[in-house]
């Protein structure tokens, strides 16, 4: 059934109590528990629309690939000057989610809350009420975790709040040997989403029932009887209005062509996601100066950490394995008609999962006794690039990576994808031009820091040990690929050098945008906003999404830009003298 959000069109000049900008990850949250608050009328303007119905099945993510989709925005990025260097992509498009539920409603569902010490990291760097003891309280409140789970991990887990987790239902072959492999390596089986990081793990998903549920799914919808919330869809925020006290009075949006205003008698809450957050602020005058007067426009707040500090995790493509032909993980089977009317009748199989997603290893590849901090996460993705004639994935590739994958080329296999959990490289976000129709210009810089080509390098080696266990060969027959691939033929195959080359060329940024609008004590002059998520420099404006970490998380970003959300509408009711912390 689609999912059909009530909406509203609001007047005119219309006041509210609140204001929330974008309707993602952060800003259902913010609005749903914002709405909580019977006397305060909260408005939340989204650029998007409707999610698609199919949004729903998680094996159906990858549609936001497709071209010319009206449901994501599709970022033209900086030429990788480090990283990405064959060409992964012909089409290096950033992409974000632009629907109710944001980049939440198309994203692969990976739900970890990354690690205790990336918090802890925050509140020591002078971010108090940030640190694992107060951000597990906002875990556990935003989660309804629905998988067994063992006595030891039960404190660490949320039971009845809004948002569903899973553990994946469905697996090919391969991924049933997940943990098995991990063991052979000295990695015990563990709950991620805890405090034990060092281990395998089959991913946990942000599904209910089989099912994609969104945070707006989880926040919004089942809050949007309240008669204080309301949703305006398509409706793009242009500028944040400041008074002439920089007082956040308002902002000024586009629907159906025509620019109009709203007005908050309390506060404007910014959840535009790592991209248009600070792009917003620029607009509206809030950012680096230099940078605003070069476009025309006037500096009302100068805060040149706006768009800086851009970060994201990078992960390396290539590491692969083919298999007997006849224990089939076939994506062609996943959709075939058996597997939809499995889906139809129980909402489970291979319908009910993303595509190829099955586990993943937490490791310390730089500190192996490290016991509780990884600083890489290996995927075990349960599909190979050729698999099913390179259907679903060799069209997007260069000829030399083509040409790397032809051997698999109607072959079954899975690949190893390792990640860096804190990258140290870092970009940035600016501004086109002042038309707030165009896109902003992301440079995402990846592995333009040593010490991640190295970490990667490490990271490569880790992966290649994994997928070499004995289970996986016993069981499935696999075999790594064995040619090099032709843009480092001319070094030693697996030297060091090769896989420096190999990384240069393979890795790829992931889409987990970070810390464009970071959250930093006084002290910081390239902080934005405070750790009470307020713009410095402006009243009743603050910001709450994936741009406010000071530093990127471990692990995959969804889950503690929920956190973010939850513990961000605390802090307003807080100020207002509605909950005590
Ligand atoms: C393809 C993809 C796969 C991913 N996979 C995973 C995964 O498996 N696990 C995981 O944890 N994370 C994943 N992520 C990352 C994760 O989804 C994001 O970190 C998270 O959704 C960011 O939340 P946000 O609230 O900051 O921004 P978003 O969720 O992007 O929300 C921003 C919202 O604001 C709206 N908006 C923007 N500008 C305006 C404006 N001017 N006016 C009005 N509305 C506006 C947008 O339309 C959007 O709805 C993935 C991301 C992508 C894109």
């Amino acid at each position: 059934q689609p999912t059909v959000y009530p909406t509203s069109v609001m007047p005119q000049d219309t006041i509210v109590d609140f204001i929330v900008v974008g309707a993602g990850s952060a800003g259902s949250v913010v609005a749903g528990r914002l709405s909580e608050v019977p006397e305060w009328e909260v408005l939340v303007l989204e650029a998007g629309g409707q999610p698609p119905t199919f949004t729903k099945i998680p094996f159906l993510h990858f549609a936001s690939a497709f071209p010319n989709v009206s449901f994501v925005n599709k970022y033209p990025t900086i030429a990788p000057k480090y990283s990405s260097q064959f060409g992964v992509l012909t089409d290096p498009r950033y992409t974000t989610g632009k629907m109710v539920g944001g980049s939440g409603a198309i994203n692969q569902m990976v739900h970890n809350r990354g690690n205790p010490q990336d918090y802890d990291n925050w509140a020591q760097l002078g971010n108090p009420g940030w640190d694992w003891e107060t951000v597990l309280k906002y875990f556990k409140k935003s989660e309804d975790y629905r998988s067994p789970m063992k006595p030891r991990d039960a404190p660490f887990r949320g039971i009845g709040g809004p948002m569903s987790v899973q553990k994946l239902g469905w697996m090919p072959p391969v991924g049933r040997l997940a943990i098995q492999a991990g063991m052979e390596v000295g990695l015990p089986e563990i709950d991620y989403n805890t405090d034990t990081k060092i281990g395998s793990t089959i991913l946990q998903l942000a599904t209910r029932n089989g099912e994609r549920e969104s945070s707006a799914d989880a926040f919004l919808m089942p809050n949007m009887q309240r008669k204080n919330l309301k949703l305006q869809i398509n409706s793009q925020v242009i500028k944040i209005i400041l008074n002439k006290n920089n007082d956040a009075i308002g902002v000024k949006y586009v629907h159906k062509n025509k620019v109009k205003r709203v007005f908050a008698r309390r506060e404007v809450i910014i959840s535009a996601g790592g991209a248009d957050t600070p792009k917003l602020l620029m607009l509206s005058g809030i950012g680096p100066r230099e940078q605003l007067r070069k476009l025309g426009i006037d500096t009302r707040v100068d805060l040149p950490g706006v768009g800086q500090n851009y970060q994201d995790h990078v992960s390396l493509r290539g590491i692969g394995w083919t298999i007997h032909p006849n224990i089939s993980s076939s994506l062609l089977e996943q959709i075939s008609p058996s597997a939809m009317l499995r889906y139809q009748r129980s909402r489970d199989g291979p319908l009910s999962v993303p595509v190829g997603m099955c586990a993943s290893y937490l490791l310390n590849v730089h500190n192996p006794d490290e016991p509780t901090v990884p600083d890489i996460q290996v995927f075990l993705f349960c599909a190979l690039d050729g698999q099913d004639y390179g259907l679903f994935s060799l069209s997007g590739y260069q000829e030399s990576v083509q040409e790397y994958y032809r051997p698999t080329l109607g072959r079954d296999g899975f690949f190893m994808l390792p990640m860096l959990s804190r990258p140290k490289s870092v970009g940035t976000v600016t501004l086109k031009s002042r038309n707030p129709f165009d896109p902003p210009v992301l440079d995402h810089n990846s592995l333009s820091h040593p010490d991640d080509v190295e970490l990667m390098v490490k990271a490569a080696k880790a992966s290649l040990k994994l997928g070499n266990a004995k289970i996986f060969r016993r069981a499935l027959g696999a075999e790594p690929l064995k040619k090099p691939i032709p843009g480092c033929a001319h070094l030693e195959f697996q030297s060091d050098d090769y896989w420096r080359c190999f990384v240069r060329g393979m890795a790829n940024v992931m889409a987990h945008i970070s810390g464009t609008c970071k959250m930093a004590p006084d002290s910081d002059p390239m902080g934005v906003v405070t750790p009470r998520l307020i713009v410095r420099g402006v009243r009743n404006l603050r910001i709450m999404d994936a741009s406010i970490m000071p530093q990127i998380v471990s692990g995959n970003t969804n889950a503690p830009v929920i956190m973010i959300g939850e513990r961000g509408a605390d802090l307003i009711k807080e100020d207002y003298g509605k909950i005590k912390l």
